[in-house]
This record gives structure tokens, C-alpha cells and sequence, in this order.
């Protein structure tokens, strides 16, 4: 699946900006350092890239600090590394993870949808969209070692990996709080949820807003496995080990008849869906909830 139209404009204007990337501009693996092993290591600003195409397998680390909000740039610089890899035949397998202590993600960008203009908010949904359905219908096997809180937006990617390994740390909940916003999530990410944890499970926990602790993550079945936190990283890598055994063509198209219908809901009403999201943060109410709870996150500090 390409990168959608807005998505892909920004995209090029990325690359075209190349000397804001660290490291090589992508589409051109560096030698890890160290070098000679083999290893391609390779990074944007937001999202650093390491791969194993030996096991066929990539570990990206989401580094956006402090939280992994799903800024544009952080989402485009996501599914740029993304495509990156589907387009190489060496990757099979995706482990994600992050590289901010103690967060996964935080969820959408709050100051992306604060004070803009609808065209922006057309676009920063499209672009969110797009992260959706892109890992969502990702051939690859998609592994998230989910290493620290990860509400709405983080559980948001989380629900489209193949398998979710919880670290087993009391402050990594996971889940969607949007009516404790006094929002209410879209119908896709609700049928995201209602397929991994079933109907009456979701019904509960997106009425209530419930961020799971890791226990009853596990119990509610949001998250295949809780393990400690040292052991995050090797068992999400052993889980897919077990993934990659399976004959990939099988297992994609298996993936494709499972996730389709999900999938083509949103893609037959994107749209509408675009235009109900602009709406609606649009609204003067809206706006000024948004600015008192971010507000809130600011003082927590002081
Ligand atoms: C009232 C909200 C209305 C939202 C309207 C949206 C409409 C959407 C419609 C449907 C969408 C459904 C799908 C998804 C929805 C979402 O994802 S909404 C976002 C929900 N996320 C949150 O509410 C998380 C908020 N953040 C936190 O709870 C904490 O930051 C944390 C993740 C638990 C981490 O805590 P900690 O490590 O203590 O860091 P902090 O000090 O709190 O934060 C550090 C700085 O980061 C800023 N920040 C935090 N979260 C966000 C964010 N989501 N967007 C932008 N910025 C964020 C925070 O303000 C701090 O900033 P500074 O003070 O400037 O350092």
C-alpha cells in the first residue's frame, strides 16, 4: 500500500529537506557503527531504525521525545522508515518499540489540533488515517514490545501490530481513554478494538475509558503477554521468530481476509470520516477543552 496523497506531498518535502535528517538522508542504509557486521542501522529525527536482515527482521524505535506524540512529522517520518522496509525484500518482520523512557506514545499530538486552521486538521487526520490503515494492512508481522504508557493514539498503533508483549511495570496502562476526554474514538479504531478483545469487552472499556495496567491488559486480552521489563526486547524478538517460521505468503494473505472489511470500512468512508474529525475539533468548546487540558499537562511539572 503507497503512502496517500498528503501524506506522501510531506513525505517529499521531508526528503527534500534532507540536511534537517541525522545521520544518512534515508533510502540509504549507513554501516552500523562499528561497521562490517552486516547491520544497516538508519534514522530520522523521530524514529531510529535498527535492522536485521539476516533474521529479517527490524527493531524501529519510536524517538520522538518527551512522549511520541503523533506529530505530522513524527507520523510521516514513521511511515516513511516503514515503506523503507516493506520495500525491501530482506524485512519480513517489524518489532516496535520505544525509545522514550517510560512512555510508548502519548497518543495524538494535542498542539497539532489546537488553534490551526481546518485545512490542517484535514491533513493531520488523513495523515492519522494513514499510520492506521498502512500498519494495520502491513504485510510484514508487526510486533509491538509496548516499553511504557501507551493511551488512545500509542494504543491506537499498538492495536494494529499482529502481537502486543506488555513490560510488566505497574505505570505502563494501555488503552482508550477518549470519553475520559469527553471524546469519543472513531468507528474504525472501535472495530480495531472489538476484534482483538471482542464486543463486550470493548463496550466496557471505551465506555469507561479504561487504561489497563498489565494484569488486566493480559487478562482482557489487549495484550498477548506481560513479561519483565529486561525481557521485553528478547521475547518480543522470540515471539517473532515463531511468526517468521510461517511461509510469509500464507500468513499475509491470511492477514489481508481477517483485516479486510475492517480496513475497507474506513477506506469507503474516509472522507466523511475527515470531515466529522474537522468538525468537530473545530467546534469553540472543543478548542477550549483542548487548551485547559493541555494547559493541565504543562503545570503538572510545577
Ligand atoms: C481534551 C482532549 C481533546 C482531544 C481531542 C482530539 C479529538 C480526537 C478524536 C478521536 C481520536 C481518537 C484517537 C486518539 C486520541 C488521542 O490520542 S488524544 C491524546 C490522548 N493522550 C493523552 O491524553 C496523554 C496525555 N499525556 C500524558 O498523560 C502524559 O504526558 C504521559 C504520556 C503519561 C507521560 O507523562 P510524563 O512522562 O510525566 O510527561 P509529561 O510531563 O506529562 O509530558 C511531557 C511533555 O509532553 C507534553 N505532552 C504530553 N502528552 C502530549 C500529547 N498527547 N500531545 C502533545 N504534547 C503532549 C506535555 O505537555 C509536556 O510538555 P512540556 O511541559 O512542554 O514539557
Amino acid at each position: 500500500m503507497a503512502l496517500a496523497g498528503g501524506v506522501r506531498v510531506r513525505a517529499r518535502a521531508l526528503l527534500r529537506a534532507g540536511a534537517q535528517f541525522r545521520g544518512p538522508v534515508l533510502g540509504r542504509p549507513e554501516p552500523a557503527a562499528g561497521g562490517g557486521d552486516g547491520t544497516r542501522r538508519f534514522a530520522n529525527l523521530r524514529v531510529l531504525v535498527e535492522p536485521d536482515p539476516a533474521a529479517g527482521v527490524a527493531v524501529m524505535k519510536l524517538k520522538s521525545p518527551p512522549v511520541n506524540s503523533l506529530s505530522l512529522e513524527f507520523m510521516t517520518e514513521f511511515l516513511i522508515s516503514l515503506e523503507k522496509l516493506e520495500n525491501d525484500k530482506a524485512f519480513r518482520g517489524v518489532v516496535i518499540t520505544s525509545d522514550c523512557p517510560g512512555v510508548f506514545s502519548a497518543g495524538l499530538d494535542l498542539t497539532e489540533l489546537c488553534g490551526q486552521n481546518p485545512a490542517h486538521y484535514a491533513e493531520y487526520w488523513k495523515a492519522v488515517q494513514e499510520l492506521w490503515l498502512r500498519l494495520f494492512l502491513s504485510n510484514m508481522v508487526l510486533v509491538a514490545a509496548i516499553n511504557g504508557v501507551c493511551p488512545a493514539g500509542g494504543c491506537l498503533m499498538a492495536l494494529t501490530c499482529d502481537v502486543r508483549v506488555l513490560a510488566d511495570n505497574p505505570k505502563f496502562v494501555i488503552g482508550l481513554k477518549e470519553t475520559q476526554l469527553g471524546i469519543v474514538v472513531p468507528f474504525w479504531l472501535k472495530d480495531n478494538l472489538v476484534n482483538t478483545i471482542g464486543h463486550r469487552a470493548s463496550e466496557h472499556a471505551l465506555q469507561l475509558g479504561l487504561l489497563f495496567p498489565p494484569a488486566e491488559a493480559l487478562q482482557v486480552g489487549i495484550v498477548d503477554q506481560v513479561v519483565p521489563e529486561d525481557q521485553l526486547q528478547s521475547t518480543a524478538l522470540s515471539v517473532m521468530a515463531r511468526w517468521m517460521a510461517i511461509p510469509d505468503h500464507a500468513r499475509h494473505l491470511t492477514k489481508a481476509m481477517m483485516r479486510k472489511a475492517t480496513a475497507d470500512s474506513l477506506i469507503k468512508h474516509r472522507d466523511a470520516d475527515i470531515q466529522n474529525f474537522v468538525n468537530f475539533i473545530s467546534r469553540d468548546s472543543i478548542q477550549k477543552t483542548l487548551q485547559v487540558y493541555l494547559q493541565k499537562l504543562k503545570q503538572k511539572k510545577g
